[in-house]
């Protein structure tokens, strides 16, 4: 088991490439089950659930091959092989496996999704959402069984504005008999990235990256190419680290307009942000003061920010207030920078954030990804050296961390622990 240390104090500059989008690639990769034919995806982020997810294809008979990004998918082959335990648990989005074998195979056994643990994260809309369709669905011993005869059109309100269970929904609709029209669905540039691979593969998906979501069901998908997005969330994160550290960063690869939310409370801050087509000049020449922040669904502030970002509020002057709508729970982060000597309380579900203080390297864990990816904000910002364990949660979203932070001039290296550490962790 490793840990990350990571030096305080230097600045950045220099350009930092965004991989592939996580939470496209996790959606992407399920969703060749679909095809009768092969499938190929270009650019995908070389992370663990991307791993994960081509184990679990190879799992029900796929014939999966990578060559650098770009990966290679033989569905031809696949079975309805159960999945019910295992490395489904690994990640959140082996849930997909669920509405693209429904779609396939009219049946499906997979267990419950793991991912980060950010308080409740129940399946309720998915099922909902399968069961309209025409699907029985059961959960028995923590694995859900689902059963078709036939998966009919359907019209689908969804109670709670859900990225899962928009594309959960679309994976099992595009193969349904008739219409199927989603209603308050997620408008996630993530969402319509699936539905354009869909639609590629012979789907007939309308509305995508809008409120309703309608699809005509066809009989057959087959393969084809597809170019995935750049990780918003990624290139949001380097985005923050350059606002705490960055003397010039460019960011390449992205779609500004994916981070609107990010830029105008960066502005309001003090950081200089320029944009054009797929590159983003983030300069920090000033103190910068406090804003508030209130997560909410895409296009408002992602979820997945909140947690750097308040790593980054740390540095302010004044109060900031930052409030996840989404998760209420999400701030095992809060903890471990207090260690590190931030000023934070937690109310509610909303975290205030005094600054500006000098934080001070600490032994700090990673309770889930972006706890991790505020930990390295934190580590950036402060004196001395952090050293940061729970590695597992940052590798499943993001690429070469440490070669990308010390391109810009950061320094950043992994550690074997010792094995008083690894029991210390595990106990932790
Ligand atoms: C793999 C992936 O894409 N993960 C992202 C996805 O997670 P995920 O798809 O799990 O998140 P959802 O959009 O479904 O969750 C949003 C909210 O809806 C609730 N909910 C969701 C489904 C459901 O059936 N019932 C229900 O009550 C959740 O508890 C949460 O409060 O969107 C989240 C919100 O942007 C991001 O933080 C995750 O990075
Ligand atoms: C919460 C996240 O991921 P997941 O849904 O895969 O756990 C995330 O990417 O921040």
């Amino acid at each position: 088991m490793e840990k990350l240390l990571v030096e305080g104090g230097n600045s950045l500059r220099g350009e930092v490439r965004v991989s592939g989008a996580k939470n496209s690639a996790v959606a992407l990769l399920p969703a060749a089950i679909l095809a009768e034919s092969p499938v190929t995806i270009e650019g995908l982020p070389n992370i663990s659930d991307v791993g994960t997810l081509s184990h679990l294809l190879e799992e029900i008979g796929g014939e999966v091959s990578k060559q650098g990004e770009d990966i290679y998918i033989d569905p031809s082959r696949m079975i309805s092989m159960p999945l019910p335990n295992g490395k489904v648990k690994k990640l959140r989005a082996s849930y997909y496996f669920m509405g693209a074998m429904l779609g396939r195979f009219k049946k499906a056994v997979i267990g419950l999704p793991g991912g980060c643990h950010l308080g409740p994260r129940p399946i309720d809309q998915h099922i909902k959402g399968f069961e309209a369709l025409g699907a029985e669905v059961t959960n028995e011993q923590g694995a859900i069984y689902l059963r078709a005869e036939e998966l009919r059109g359907a019209r689908i309100y969804l109670d709670v504005v859900s990225v899962g269970a928009t594309i959960n929904i679309m994976l099992a609709a595009v193969k349904a008999k008739g219409t199927t029209v989603i209603e308050n669905v997620a408008k996630e540039p993530e969402i319509i990235d699936v539905a354009t691979l869909l639609t590629s593969m012979g789907a007939k998906i309308k509305g995508a990256g809008t409120d309703v979501i309608r699809i005509e069901g066809v009989d057959q998908l087959n393969g084809c190419k597809h170019t995935i997005i750049p990780d918003r969330i990624e290139a949001g994160t380097y985005t923050i680290m350059a606002a705490a550290m960055g003397e010039e960063v460019l960011i390449d690869n992205v779609i500004p307009q994916h981070l609107e939310s990010l830029i105008a409370k960066l502005r309001e801050m003090g950081v200089s942000v320029e944009t054009s087509d797929d590159q983003m000049i983030v300069k920090r020449d000033k103190p910068i003061s406090s804003v508030d922040i209130k997560t909410l669904v895409y296009p408002g502030f992602p979820t997945d920010l909140q947690q750097p970002f308040t790593s980054l509020l740390t540095q302010a002057s004044g109060t900031g207030v930052v409030t996840d709508t989404i998760y209420q729970a999400r701030f095992k982060h809060i903890d471990e920078l207090r260690r590190m000597n931030a000023d934070i309380k937690v109310e509610g579900s909303s975290a205030i954030v005094n600054g500006p203080v000098t934080l001070e390297g600490a032994k700090v864990k990673a309770s889930d990804l972006r706890a991790g990816a505020a930990l390295i904000v934190a580590g950036l910002m402060a004196k001395g050296v952090t050293e940061i364990t729970g590695l597992d949660h940052i590798d499943r979203g993001y690429e070469n961390l440490t070669e990308k932070l010390n391109n810009l001039g950061a320094n950043v290296w992994r550690e074997q622990m010792t094995e008083e550490e690894v029991e210390q962790f595990q106990n932790s």
